[in-house]
């Protein structure tokens, strides 16, 4: 295990066998609907890449850069859209790919967007969920775990660009971001 991890709170097996589940309800509510994946860079990477080769149906695959951390471990609260969507998803269903809601102010902010465009349906797929945190009313149909009010790397979330590769999700040590 990677030194600055004080736990590892999900293994690859325990993930790989959510996502199986999670896939399988996908497959089954999505045959023949052909919807867009929105993937939310860069955190959803890890999670999109694995989850869609899962998926049994016809799909298209975009991606949006949405960017509410400033800094470090603490939320910005404003939500800035860095790369839009290239495709046009007016009449289409909608899954966006999230790595972790926390506060709740990106998934709330792009799912306003993307209904604002017209999608036929939007749905919320998200690795990772932190209820503790929550500061706006958004929920997913699907998540992966719920995780306590620490803060989270792996498995695609970083911290400061780093951990997004540890193929386990675990808590980070206070001490690498406290000094
Ligand atoms: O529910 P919220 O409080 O809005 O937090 C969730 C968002 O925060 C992280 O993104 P970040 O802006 O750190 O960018 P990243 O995906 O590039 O790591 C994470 O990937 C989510 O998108
Ligand atoms: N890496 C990481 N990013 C986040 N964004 C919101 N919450 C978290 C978290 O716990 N870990």
């Amino acid at each position: 295990m990677n030194n600055d991890i004080e736990q590892v709170l999900y293994t690859q097996t325990q993930i790989d066998n959510r996502m199986d589940e999670i896939a399988n309800q996908l497959t089954e509510k999505y045959q023949g609907q052909c919807p867009l994946i929105v993937s939310v860079m860069t955190g959803a990477v890890v999670f999109t890449v694995e989850m869609i080769k899962r998926l049994k149906f016809k799909l298209n695959l975009d991606y949006v850069d949405v960017s509410s951390y400033a800094d470090g471990t603490q939320s910005a609260g404003k939500v800035k859209l860095v790369q839009d969507l290239s495709s046009n998803i007016d009449g289409r269903p909608v899954i966006i790919m999230e790595d972790i809601i926390d506060t709740g102010h990106t998934l709330k902010y792009l799912a306003d967007l993307l209904k604002g465009r017209g999608a036929k349906s939007i749905e919320i797929c998200a690795l990772l969920d932190k209820p503790d945190r929550r500061e706006v009313d958004v929920e997913a149909d699907y998540v992966g775990f719920k995780v306590p009010n620490k803060f989270i790397v792996g498995y695609g979330l970083d911290y400061r660009g780093l951990y997004r590769n540890l193929p386990y999700i675990g808590i980070l040590k206070r001490s690498v971001y406290e000094n």
